[in-house]
């Protein structure tokens, strides 16, 4: 299978932060979710995956070709490729309606009735200014801009950020009928970890440069759990062996320990007396960064 994105080993230095060994590979029919703290990595992964930046090593395919910095290639892709960036793309002084022009200049499958009907469903009046655009509405803006030349790839860099809950459940809905047509993908780096509980088929999760989870998203809802335990339960999964030395992780609260259950089928057999709760994306996150190790 040709994957939409394929980045192996990818390195990236500046001073003071690096991206280690980045490995992501995002698959026709697939949406990934890309998470992780702030200044963790996910913006300078996406910015030297599409050539914005250069590289220090390692290796991108973009839609199965292979991506440099500035290579003109990324000009032939980019008619393929949505992009949405965690700002407004288009000068101030132009108005929303221009944007249409633009799209129609720039792209010989510019669909200008798609635009309009995403237009039209964002509410972006087609005479306001882009210097007059909330923040929301400018990254609907984008949005629709990235839609409106039928790509098969969208990369999304914090693109609900600034959405009210209705608008980013309106952009979901774009997003799942975008995702009907067979090929299309979608790579997502976002803070709103709700939105992929909705979306996403994958997770992954960067942390200082390296990532530190990637798993199918089922593997989280479905198969993980939240093990609340009392002090002599903790003390009793970890002297069991059930969790190899140093894989326990948890964290203490006010009323017990939260354990990350990686499998709570097998835990459940083996402790039937600690309760079991399902575990968010954002619960699992904040575990796997901020939980002690044992
Ligand atoms: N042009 C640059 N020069 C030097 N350092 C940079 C540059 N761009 C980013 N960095 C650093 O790289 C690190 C990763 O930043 P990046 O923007 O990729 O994080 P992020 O995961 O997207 O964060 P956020 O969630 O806050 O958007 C940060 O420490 C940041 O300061």
């Amino acid at each position: 299978m040709n994957h939409l994105i394929k980045i192996e080993n990818l390195e990236k230095h500046y001073d003071g932060f690096s991206l280690a060994k980045v490995n992501l590979a995002v698959e026709p029919g697939t949406v990934v979710g890309f998470i992780g703290s702030n200044g963790a990595g996910k913006t300078t992964t996406i910015k030297a995956m599409l050539g914005l930046i250069g590289a220090n090593g390692g290796s991108i395919e973009l839609l199965g070709q292979p991506v440099k910095v500035n290579s003109p290639i990324i000009d032939q892709l980019k008619s393929q490729i949505g992009i949405v960036l965690d700002t407004c793309a288009f000068p101030s002084t132009l108005r929303v309606k221009d944007a249409g022009r633009l799209g129609r200049v720039a792209y010989p499958q510019w669909d200008g009735p798609l635009f309009e009907q995403l237009r039209g469903q964002f509410c972006l009046p087609e005479g306001k200014k882009i210097s007059e655009l909330s923040r929301g509405m400018g990254m609907k803006l984008t949005l629709a801009f990235a839609l409106a030349h039928h790509p098969r790839l969208l990369v999304l860099d914090e693109a609900t950020a600034g959405l009210d809950p209705m608008a980013r459940d309106e952009v979901l809905d774009i997003l799942r009928q975008f995702m009907e047509q067979e090929g299309h993908g979608i790579l997502m780096s976002t803070h709103i970890t709700s939105d992929l509980e909705k979306i996403a088929d994958k997770v992954m999760c960067i942390d200082e440069g390296r990532i530190v989870f990637d798993l199918d998203k089922d593997a989280i809802s479905d198969q993980a759990a939240i093990g609340r335990c009392r002090k002599q339960d903790l003390e009793a999964i970890a002297a069991s062996g059930f969790f190899p030395a140093g894989e326990m992780r948890f964290q203490s609260h006010g009323f017990g320990t939260d354990v990350l259950v990686p499998d709570r089928f097998a835990f459940a057999r083996q402790f039937p007396d600690v309760a079991l709760d399902r575990i968010s994306i954002e619960e699992y996150m904040t575990l796997v960064l901020k939980g002690e190790t044992r």
